[in-house]
């Protein structure tokens, strides 16, 4: 394009950025202003649902040409420098750094806030729970491989509430230095990781040794010191850890989401979009796990998920987790779980939180 018609275009585009920021600024004053009415009500600043609604009704408003994928992440980051005004907000996450947790945490808190990777799921639990991080951010199960029970087994001994869920999309990279794949002489990565890739590993790399290690993250940092080794890993880690991507998406089954939660100290509001997750045992009578589900089906709440763990403190009893559509708030939802509960040994409302579009 010719000088003399790009000049008057980018002056236009530096006169629209000057009001954009503009706007930012007026925004992040009304945050402020909000950050304080909740401090005098005593509410939490950081309230997810609302987030949710913005970036729907944005998304549904949007008539182009930006384009609509976009405009979550765009929000998403205006809204996390705006939180972070009032006061930074600590997240504390299963590390290490670049782990899917970590990406999940980023997609859900932003750039803005402070991000903490831990060692276990116990030491996420623990950092809220004393109050050194406000949000923790878990894996609770993976659509391939089923539930991650020790996020389950923390509640038992918890009271932690889930407060949000997060839907992220597993996409595993084959990531090494070089980024070629004839100089692959092993591949290391979580377990689940590669069994979820067994079989382009088996196509590709047939007399490739595989090496289990902790979580995707360490494989990455592992390739970063031996060029004759390949990691299974995110995306992110890829940049976090300077590897190049020998190829990208190697998963057998495409269609991989983990659902991980964001555990606090309170319950947020009702968005009208919600979830609620409850924890109980029940009485070992005949019938017991018939009348269990009866109180939801006759009220027609739609039951989202059911598992059980073993009861550690007596064998052959069991941990009952269910998660339902629907607010506590709710009353039909409020009367299923009193009903329910009176057939229950042990009954706890883990939380009901804004449901996760993916
Ligand atoms: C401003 C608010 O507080 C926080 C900041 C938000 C924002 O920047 O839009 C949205 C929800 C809250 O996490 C609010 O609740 O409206």
């Amino acid at each position: 394009m010719a000088e003399d018609k790009l000049g008057p275009l980018r002056r236009k585009i530096d006169e629209i950025d000057d009001r954009i920021l503009e706007l930012l600024n007026e925004r992040a004053r009304v945050v402020i202003e909000v950050g304080h009415a909740k401090a005098g009500e005593q509410k939490e600043f950081y309230v997810p649902s609302r987030e949710q609604a913005i970036y729907r009704r944005l998304s549904e408003k949007n008539s182009g040409p930006f384009p609509a994928e976009a405009i979550r992440s765009v929000y998403r980051e205006i809204i996390s420098a705006c939180l972070s005004l009032e006061e930074p907000m600590k997240v504390a996450f299963l590390g290490p750094q670049a782990t899917f947790t970590h990406v999940a945490a980023m997609q859900q808190f932003g750039l803005s806030a402070r991000l903490v990777p831990l060692k276990s799921i116990s030491a996420v639990f623990e950092e809220v729970q004393r109050g050194r991080a406000h949000y923790g951010v878990v894996p609770v199960e993976n659509s391939n491989e089923g539930i991650v029970s020790h996020t389950l087994d923390m509640f038992m001994g918890s009271d932690l509430k889930v407060i949000a869920e997060i839907l992220l999309e597993i996409s595993h990279d084959l990531l090494s230095r070089s980024g070629r794949l004839e100089e692959v002489r092993k591949v290391v990565s979580h377990p689940q990781a590669l069994a979820q890739c067994r079989r382009w590993l088996e196509e590709n790399l047939p007399e490739v040794p595989l090496v289990d290690v902790a979580s995707t993250a360490l494989a990455a940092q592992m390739a970063t010191e031996d060029e004759s080794a390949a990691a299974i890993a995110s995306e992110m880690a890829a940049s976090f850890y300077g590897l190049k991507v020998v190829k990208a998406k190697i998963a057998d089954n495409p269609n991989n989401f983990t659902r991980f939660l964001v555990v606090g100290r309170t319950t947020p509001e009702r968005s009208g979009k919600d979830k609620t997750s409850i924890m109980f045992s029940v009485k070992d009578e005949p019938g017991i796990l018939y009348r269990m589900l009866e109180p939801f089906s006759k009220r027609q709440i739609n039951l989202s998920k059911i598992e059980s763990r073993p009861l550690k403190s007596k064998a052959w009893e069991y941990i009952f987790f269910l998660d339902l559509e629907g607010h506590v708030a709710d009353p039909a939802v409020a009367e299923a779980i009193a009903e329910l509960q009176s057939y229950c040994q042990f009954l706890k409302v883990l939380g009901s939180y804004p449901k996760a579009r993916p």
